[in-house]
């Protein structure tokens, strides 16, 4: 089985990578997809270039196999919409293969926000990967949804392709791309909450200098 985990990855840093391997050992996944996204529907649009968005993820998984850039959102261009790309990974596994998305819990709150939530789900498994003891779903939408599709065996998963939402508590690790950024501009260190070859990458191109 294969995971997904697209982002802004403006840059990437340990928060993102932590949790996916977490993810990857927990649920034995063969491979873990990171898809950077082209342009954002729902946010700011990131400050670093694709190439360099992607230069710098490729530099923080090059030396564990199991997680993957994947560069489909940035090839394809324009607004980012979850689900064409889903859409293309259907397209190349068919339709009895299991997919999992993962989300962050901020994020799984505002998928009754994203374009075509019903169908997303209809497509993937979704991963929520949450804080221990959070609240969830606070959408009466979305509280349905996880009335109706959650389930706590990780087995259930591989059992059927799409349609379920599994929780899993994963490392918390306080550090966004927000406070990275933030530290960059103000000519602060921002070690030891990312890679250092990301790191030494956004300071050669001067991806967040202001
Ligand atoms: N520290 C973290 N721990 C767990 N999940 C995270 C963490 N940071 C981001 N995520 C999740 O990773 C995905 C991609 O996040 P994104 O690339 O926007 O990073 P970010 O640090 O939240 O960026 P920004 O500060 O620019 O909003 C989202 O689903 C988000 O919830
Ligand atoms: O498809 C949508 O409508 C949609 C709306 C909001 C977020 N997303 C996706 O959710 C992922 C996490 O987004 P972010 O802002 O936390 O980096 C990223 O892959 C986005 O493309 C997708």
């Amino acid at each position: 089985m294969i995971g997904l985990f697209g982002g802004t990855f403006d840059p990437v840093h340990f928060g993102h990578l932590r949790v996916a391997l977490d993810v990857v050992q927990h649920l034995q996944l063969e491979q873990l997809r990171l898809l950077p996204l082209a342009a954002a529907v729902h946010r700011r649009q990131p400050q670093a270039s694709p190439e360099q968005r992607m230069a710098m993820l490729q530099a923080a998984i090059c030396d564990e196999p199991c997680l993957v850039a994947d560069d489909r959102e940035l090839k394809r261009g324009g607004p980012s919409y979850t689900v064409d790309t889903l859409h293309t990974f259907r397209d190349e596994l068919g339709s009895q293969a299991p997919l999992c998305l993962l989300v962050g819990a901020d994020a799984f709150e505002s998928l009754p926000d994203w374009h075509r939530p019903l169908d997303i789900l209809g497509l993937v498994h979704l991963v929520v990967m949450q804080r221990p003891g959070a609240p969830t779903a606070r959408d009466p939408w979305l509280r349905e949804q996880v009335e109706q599709r959650r389930t706590d065996d990780p087995a259930a998963l591989r059992l059927q392709a799409s349609g379920l939402i599994y929780f899993q508590t994963v490392t918390q690790l306080d550090i966004s791309a927000t406070r990275i950024r933030r530290l960059l501009a103000q000519g602060k260190s921002p070690r030891y909450l990312l890679p250092d070859a990301v790191l030494a990458m956004a300071r050669a191109n001067r991806c967040y200098a202001v």
